[in-house]
């Protein structure tokens, strides 16, 4: 059993396995007269293989409780996977380099803060959407097409939170 502690998310740290969506930290441009700031081109959307192209979803979650435990993370090898929540939800993020096997000692596990989102990069391992304290609306951007592009690696992992 892995046990980990969730540590706040930044961009350094999950650098290596995409991005992070967040007004307050990214840059941005005068558009619309000036009334509007345009964070432009936050992360890389990936859309591989047969008829690879881009979805916009809306995933609403259940919260999940505390600690989080779980068997397996998966990857999407053919796309990436952004989350933005719509209301300030905060979620766990559990995520090992893209690979064909996962090392324990890889795997990291973040909280957001309510006013970030994440982009996996096509072939992260990532925990699925794991949202705290109540229900959650979230815009998901992610890749539609052919072939299987879910694979799931059992881990048992439980994760809490520091605060
Ligand atoms: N399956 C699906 O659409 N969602 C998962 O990939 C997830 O990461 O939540
Ligand atoms: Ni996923």
């Amino acid at each position: 059993m892995l046990e980990l502690t969730a540590k706040p998310l930044t961009p350094d740290a999950f650098a290596s396995f995409g991005e992070v969506l967040d007004a307050r930290t990214s840059p941005s441009f005068s558009i619309n007269a000036g009334r509007t700031q345009r964070h432009h081109d936050l992360a890389k959307v990936e859309t591989l293989g047969e008829n690879g192209h881009t979805l916009i979803n809306i995933f609403v979650s259940q919260p999940v409780s505390l600690p989080l435990k779980l068997t397996f993370l998966e990857r999407h090898p053919l796309g990436s996977q952004a989350f933005m929540p719509l209301n300030q939800e905060r979620f766990i993020v559990v995520v090992a380099p893209p690979g064909e096997a996962i090392n324990p000692q890889d795997v990291r596990a973040f909280v957001t803060d309510g006013r970030q989102g994440v982009n996996y990069r096509a072939g992260t391992w990532h925990a699925i959407q794991s949202v705290l304290a109540r229900e959650g609306e979230f815009i998901v951007v992610d890749r539609g097409g052919e072939g299987n592009n879910c694979e799931e690696y059992p881990l048992d992992i439980t994760v809490t939170l520091s605060e």
